[in-house]
Protein backbone atom coordinates (compact mmCIF):
# COMPACT_ATOMS: atom_id res chain seq x y z
CA UNK A 1 0.00 0.00 0.00
CA UNK A 2 0.95 3.62 -0.66
CA UNK A 3 1.49 6.11 2.11
CA UNK A 4 2.02 9.50 2.04
CA UNK A 5 2.93 11.93 4.58
CA UNK A 6 2.02 15.23 3.89
CA UNK A 7 3.11 18.63 4.70
CA UNK A 8 6.67 18.18 5.03
CA UNK A 9 8.65 21.51 5.43
CA UNK A 10 12.21 20.14 6.86
CA UNK A 11 14.36 18.31 4.72
CA UNK A 12 15.80 16.28 7.68
CA UNK A 13 11.96 14.78 8.29
CA UNK A 14 11.36 13.68 4.72
CA UNK A 15 14.39 11.58 4.98
CA UNK A 16 13.49 10.19 8.43
CA UNK A 17 9.80 9.95 7.23
CA UNK A 18 11.21 7.87 3.81
CA UNK A 19 13.24 5.73 6.47
CA UNK A 20 10.31 4.73 8.50
CA UNK A 21 8.37 3.57 5.17
CA UNK A 22 6.68 6.42 3.69
CA UNK A 23 6.29 5.78 -0.44
CA UNK A 24 5.47 9.59 -1.01
CA UNK A 25 5.97 12.42 0.69
CA UNK A 26 3.78 16.02 0.29
CA UNK A 27 4.95 19.76 -0.01
CA UNK A 28 2.20 22.10 -0.14
CA UNK A 29 2.80 24.54 -2.47
CA UNK A 30 -0.66 26.54 -0.96
CA UNK A 31 1.24 30.41 0.05
CA UNK A 32 -1.84 30.53 2.53
CA UNK A 33 -1.19 27.18 4.02
CA UNK A 34 0.93 27.07 7.38
CA UNK A 35 2.50 24.23 5.36
CA UNK A 36 3.60 26.24 2.72
CA UNK A 37 7.49 25.61 1.58
CA UNK A 38 8.99 27.42 -1.42
CA UNK A 39 9.87 25.44 -4.47
CA UNK A 40 14.35 26.55 -3.14
CA UNK A 41 12.66 24.16 0.46
CA UNK A 42 11.22 21.78 -1.78
CA UNK A 43 14.50 21.23 -4.01
CA UNK A 44 16.48 20.79 -1.11
CA UNK A 45 14.32 17.93 0.76
CA UNK A 46 13.63 16.47 -3.01
CA UNK A 47 17.70 16.29 -3.22
CA UNK A 48 18.62 14.03 -0.35
CA UNK A 49 15.71 11.61 -0.84
CA UNK A 50 16.27 8.23 -2.35
CA UNK A 51 15.24 8.17 -5.95
CA UNK A 52 12.00 5.62 -4.78
CA UNK A 53 10.33 8.14 -3.15
CA UNK A 54 7.54 9.77 -5.02
CA UNK A 55 7.70 13.43 -4.43
CA UNK A 56 4.21 15.41 -4.38
CA UNK A 57 3.60 19.23 -5.06
CA UNK A 58 -0.08 20.22 -3.35
CA UNK A 59 -1.84 23.13 -5.36
CA UNK A 60 -4.71 24.48 -5.00
CA UNK A 61 -6.33 26.57 -7.70
CA UNK A 62 -2.87 27.46 -9.24
CA UNK A 63 -2.11 28.39 -13.14
CA UNK A 64 -0.58 25.44 -15.72
CA UNK A 65 2.33 27.57 -15.74
CA UNK A 66 2.73 28.32 -12.03
CA UNK A 67 2.34 24.48 -11.44
CA UNK A 68 4.90 23.64 -14.15
CA UNK A 69 7.60 25.79 -13.09
CA UNK A 70 7.90 24.98 -9.60
CA UNK A 71 7.30 21.12 -10.54
CA UNK A 72 10.65 21.53 -13.32
CA UNK A 73 12.57 23.62 -10.81
CA UNK A 74 12.01 21.22 -7.76
CA UNK A 75 12.25 18.60 -9.20
CA UNK A 76 9.07 16.85 -7.88
CA UNK A 77 7.28 13.26 -9.06
CA UNK A 78 3.57 14.35 -9.05
CA UNK A 79 1.20 16.98 -8.28
CA UNK A 80 -1.92 16.83 -5.94
CA UNK A 81 -4.74 18.95 -7.55
CA UNK A 82 -6.45 20.13 -4.15
CA UNK A 83 -8.65 23.08 -5.10
CA UNK A 84 -11.80 22.92 -7.64
CA UNK A 85 -9.88 21.80 -10.76
CA UNK A 86 -12.16 20.82 -13.03
CA UNK A 87 -11.32 17.48 -15.61
CA UNK A 88 -10.22 19.65 -18.51
CA UNK A 89 -7.81 20.95 -16.19
CA UNK A 90 -6.29 18.03 -14.86
CA UNK A 91 -6.18 17.00 -18.92
CA UNK A 92 -4.71 20.36 -20.32
CA UNK A 93 -2.64 19.79 -17.08
CA UNK A 94 -1.36 16.14 -18.04
CA UNK A 95 -0.50 17.81 -21.58
CA UNK A 96 1.99 20.25 -19.91
CA UNK A 97 3.26 17.53 -17.79
CA UNK A 98 3.52 14.12 -19.41
CA UNK A 99 5.98 12.52 -16.93
CA UNK A 100 4.41 13.65 -13.61
CA UNK A 101 2.12 11.71 -11.60
CA UNK A 102 -1.45 14.09 -11.51
CA UNK A 103 -3.26 13.46 -8.61
CA UNK A 104 -6.91 15.07 -7.80
CA UNK A 105 -8.33 15.90 -4.49
CA UNK A 106 -11.69 15.87 -3.90
CA UNK A 107 -13.17 17.34 -0.59
CA UNK A 108 -15.81 14.79 -0.35
CA UNK A 109 -19.32 16.31 0.83
CA UNK A 110 -21.81 14.05 0.34
CA UNK A 111 -22.00 10.16 -1.36
CA UNK A 112 -23.70 12.43 -4.24
CA UNK A 113 -20.43 14.28 -4.85
CA UNK A 114 -18.74 10.74 -5.78
CA UNK A 115 -20.43 10.73 -8.59
CA UNK A 116 -18.23 13.14 -10.02
CA UNK A 117 -15.25 10.91 -9.88
CA UNK A 118 -15.93 9.03 -12.87
CA UNK A 119 -15.47 12.79 -14.55
CA UNK A 120 -11.98 12.32 -13.63
CA UNK A 121 -10.59 8.74 -13.88
CA UNK A 122 -9.22 9.19 -17.82
CA UNK A 123 -7.51 12.60 -16.98
CA UNK A 124 -5.45 11.73 -13.74
CA UNK A 125 -3.52 9.05 -12.40
CA UNK A 126 -4.84 9.00 -9.10
CA UNK A 127 -7.70 9.92 -6.67
CA UNK A 128 -7.39 11.15 -3.42
CA UNK A 129 -10.67 11.48 -1.38
CA UNK A 130 -10.40 14.29 1.91
CA UNK A 131 -12.58 15.38 3.98
CA UNK A 132 -15.04 18.89 3.10
CA UNK A 133 -14.24 21.92 5.45
CA UNK A 134 -16.09 25.31 4.79
CA UNK A 135 -13.12 27.23 5.54
CA UNK A 136 -9.81 25.33 4.83
CA UNK A 137 -9.23 23.49 1.53
CA UNK A 138 -6.66 20.53 3.80
CA UNK A 139 -4.79 19.65 6.44
CA UNK A 140 -7.63 19.80 8.55
CA UNK A 141 -7.46 17.10 10.88
CA UNK A 142 -11.43 16.05 9.84
CA UNK A 143 -12.19 12.50 8.39
CA UNK A 144 -14.65 11.58 5.72
CA UNK A 145 -17.60 8.78 6.69
CA UNK A 146 -15.40 5.85 5.87
CA UNK A 147 -18.66 4.14 5.50
CA UNK A 148 -19.81 5.97 3.06
CA UNK A 149 -16.68 4.67 0.97
CA UNK A 150 -17.20 0.50 1.43
CA UNK A 151 -18.41 0.43 -1.87
CA UNK A 152 -15.57 3.10 -3.41
CA UNK A 153 -14.03 1.55 -6.02
CA UNK A 154 -13.19 4.00 -9.13
CA UNK A 155 -11.32 3.18 -12.19
CA UNK A 156 -8.09 4.04 -11.48
CA UNK A 157 -5.73 3.99 -8.13
CA UNK A 158 -6.81 6.51 -4.89
CA UNK A 159 -5.81 7.66 -1.31
CA UNK A 160 -7.72 7.92 1.59
CA UNK A 161 -7.16 11.04 3.13
CA UNK A 162 -8.87 13.23 6.08
CA UNK A 163 -8.09 13.47 9.88
CA UNK A 164 -6.09 9.46 9.76
CA UNK A 165 -3.87 8.77 12.84
CA UNK A 166 -1.82 6.18 13.69
CA UNK A 167 -4.98 5.83 16.29
CA UNK A 168 -7.43 5.37 13.60
CA UNK A 169 -6.05 3.86 11.07
CA UNK A 170 -6.49 0.45 11.52
CA UNK A 171 -10.36 1.10 12.54
CA UNK A 172 -10.56 3.18 8.48
CA UNK A 173 -8.64 -0.05 6.53
CA UNK A 174 -11.10 -2.22 8.05
CA UNK A 175 -13.95 -0.28 6.49
CA UNK A 176 -12.35 1.19 3.24
CA UNK A 177 -10.42 -0.77 0.74
CA UNK A 178 -7.59 2.26 -0.86
CA UNK A 179 -4.70 1.96 -2.86
CA UNK A 180 -2.93 4.37 -0.57
CA UNK A 181 -3.29 6.54 2.68
CA UNK A 182 -2.35 9.67 3.34
CA UNK A 183 -1.58 11.75 6.53
CA UNK A 184 -0.25 15.30 7.68
CA UNK A 185 -1.93 16.77 10.90
CA UNK A 186 -2.61 13.22 12.07
CA UNK A 187 1.17 12.92 12.52
CA UNK A 188 2.10 16.52 13.64
CA UNK A 189 3.41 18.41 16.70
CA UNK A 190 2.26 21.53 15.00
CA UNK A 191 1.29 22.16 11.54
CA UNK A 192 4.58 21.34 9.09
CA UNK A 193 6.50 19.87 12.34
CA UNK A 194 6.07 16.45 12.02
CA UNK A 195 6.07 14.18 15.08
CA UNK A 196 8.17 11.20 14.32
CA UNK A 197 7.01 9.12 17.20
CA UNK A 198 3.60 9.40 15.21
CA UNK A 199 4.89 8.64 11.97
CA UNK A 200 6.64 5.72 13.61
CA UNK A 201 3.53 4.28 15.74
CA UNK A 202 1.88 4.71 11.98
CA UNK A 203 3.85 2.50 10.37
CA UNK A 204 4.01 0.27 13.41
CA UNK A 205 -0.33 -0.16 13.36
CA UNK A 206 -0.12 -0.47 9.25
CA UNK A 207 2.33 -3.42 9.50
CA UNK A 208 0.21 -5.38 12.41
CA UNK A 209 -2.80 -5.53 9.60
CA UNK A 210 -0.41 -8.01 7.45
O1 LIG B 1 -2.07 20.61 4.72
C1 LIG B 1 -2.39 21.71 4.26
O2 LIG B 1 -2.12 22.75 4.86
C2 LIG B 1 -3.14 21.79 2.97
C3 LIG B 1 -3.39 23.02 2.41
C4 LIG B 1 -4.06 23.15 1.22
C5 LIG B 1 -4.50 22.01 0.55
C6 LIG B 1 -4.26 20.74 1.09
C7 LIG B 1 -3.58 20.61 2.29
N1 LIG B 1 -3.35 19.37 2.88
C8 LIG B 1 -3.93 18.13 2.46
O3 LIG B 1 -5.03 17.80 3.29
C9 LIG B 1 -5.20 16.39 3.30
C10 LIG B 1 -5.65 15.88 4.65
O4 LIG B 1 -4.94 16.40 5.72
P1 LIG B 1 -5.20 15.88 7.22
O5 LIG B 1 -4.56 14.51 7.31
O6 LIG B 1 -6.66 15.84 7.48
O7 LIG B 1 -4.48 16.85 8.09
C11 LIG B 1 -3.89 15.80 2.83
O8 LIG B 1 -4.14 15.21 1.56
C12 LIG B 1 -2.98 16.97 2.62
O9 LIG B 1 -2.27 16.79 1.43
Amino acid sequence: MRVKICGITQPQQSIAIASLGATALGFICVPTSPRYVTTSQIRAAVAELPANIDTIGVFANASIPEISQIVVDSGLTGVQLHGDELPDFCYQLRQALPNVEIIKALRVRSLEHLDTVANYTNYVDTLLLDAYHPEQLGGTGKTLDWTMLEQFSPNCPWFLAGGLTADNIVEALSQVNPSGVDLSSGVERAPGDKDLDKVAKLFEKLGSRE
